[in-house]
């Protein structure tokens, strides 16, 4: 605990967690070019700061779709959290609870999205889909997180199924007994935890459930079953965040999927922009992929967008200490974004905006 920045987090993440489970997190598709790319994207664009602005009350809390959070950052949508902390998602809706934050909830979360929804004590939280081929599950879904209180849904579209992870390839990696998809009817999650040496079987459970024949035209299907905004999560065009609104999406989260899915794909920084242009102010603009300071917010926010997801950092600090790793995380990278808006003068998040940054 008292890690002073996010790779004591990792560090400590790093010594306790085995190696198939680190691989997992940690790793991207391919030769993990698009998953260094988010990194050197954000590292490439420098902060223009201005002076002799009045920061001496700095307030970093927004609100997107009608919520109000306490900063603009938000927790990205990741499986099965008990692989961090046997506590998994609990832990991390008590922390994300405690401090105002977003939670996106995976559809393969391992803890009840009941149980998850009490620990964030009415706090805001998203539900994460994939479409399965099992059309009547994702809709069931839904239903249980409508009545639970969770306020969208957020439809996964980069994964017509999971990329060769050539790390979890190699680990053979398998989601152990005793943590499963446990929002999931069994018959949809057994292949995940069949072990083939040499083999993902995250990999091969995305061939068996995911249907990768879906197209824009099926948003309304499922639209037309849910009365929660849906976001589309892996946009990285300007066309596709068009269609995405012209199909009645009430966001787009710009991602590639943390350099885990098309490994030659953009960097979601590098894609920002265009996405702005095209469907800002029309609808929030959400990213995510290698916020690592609480800086990298402030720059995504100077490129337009709304709010910014936090991904792998989020399980470090769940491997780390549970809840209070967790709470320690996101008071850390509040505390270093509340500090870069006072030294750029943006006392407000509304105060950020292009003219802030630069290409290097
Ligand atoms: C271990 C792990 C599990 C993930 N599971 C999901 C998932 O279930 N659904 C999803 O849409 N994205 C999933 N993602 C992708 C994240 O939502 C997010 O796009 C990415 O991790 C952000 O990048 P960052 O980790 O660099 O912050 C997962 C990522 C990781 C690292
Ligand atoms: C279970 C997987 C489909 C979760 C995921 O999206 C990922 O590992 O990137």
């Amino acid at each position: 605990m008292g890690s002073l920045d996010i790779a004591g987090f990792e560090a400590a993440a790093r010594a306790r967690l085995a190696d198939d489970v680190w691989g997992y997190i940690q790793g991207g598709s391919g030769s993990e070019s698009a998953l260094r790319a988010n990194r050197e994207a954000l590292e490439r664009l420098r902060v223009r700061p201005r002076f002799l602005v009045d920061v001496s009350a700095c307030d970093p809390s927004t609100s997107v779709l009608g919520l109000p959070l306490a900063t603009p950052l938000g927790i990205a949508p990741m499986a099965y959290h008990r692989l961090a902390h046997p506590e998994g998602e609990v832990a991390t809706a008590e922390a994300a609870g405690a401090s105002g934050t977003l939670l996106t909830v995976s559809m393969f979360a391992s803890r009840t999205l009941e149980d998850i929804a009490a620990a964030a004590a009415g706090s805001p939280l998203w539900l994460q889909l994939y479409w399965l081929r099992e059309r009547a599950a994702v809709v069931e879904l839904a239903d249980r997180a409508a009545a639970a209180g969770f306020s969208a849904l957020v439809l996964t579209v980069d994964a017509p199924k999971v990329a060769r992870r050539p790390r979890d390839s190699r680990s053979g990696f398998t989601v152990p007994e005793g943590i499963g998809a446990v929002n999931l009817p069994s018959s949809l999650t057994a292949s995940a935890h069949r072990h083939s040496e040499g083999a993902s079987s995250i990999e091969r459970h995305s061939r068996e459930q995911f249907d990768p024949g879906i197209t824009w035209a099926d948003l309304a299907w499922l639209r037309e079953r849910t009365s929660l905004p849906l976001l589309i999560k892996g946009i990285l065009t300007a066309e596709d965040a068009e269609l995405a609104v012209a199909h009645g999406a009430s966001g787009v989260v710009v991602s590639n999927h943390g350099g885990r899915q098309l490994d030659c794909a953009v960097a979601s920084a590098d894609a920002l922009p265009e996405i702005v242009d095209a469907v800002g102010g029309r609808c929030p603009v959400v990213v995510d992929g290698g916020i690592r300071h609480g800086s990298d917010v402030l720059k995504v926010l100077a490129l337009g967008a709304d709010l910014a997801l936090i991904g792998r950092p989020v399980l470090w600090g769940l491997a780390q200490g549970g809840a209070a790793g967790v709470a320690e995380l996101l008071e850390l990278l509040r505390a270093e974004l509340t500090e870069a808006m006072v030294l750029s003068g943006c006392p407000l998040t509304s105060d950020i905006n292009r003219s802030f940054i630069t290409a290097g």
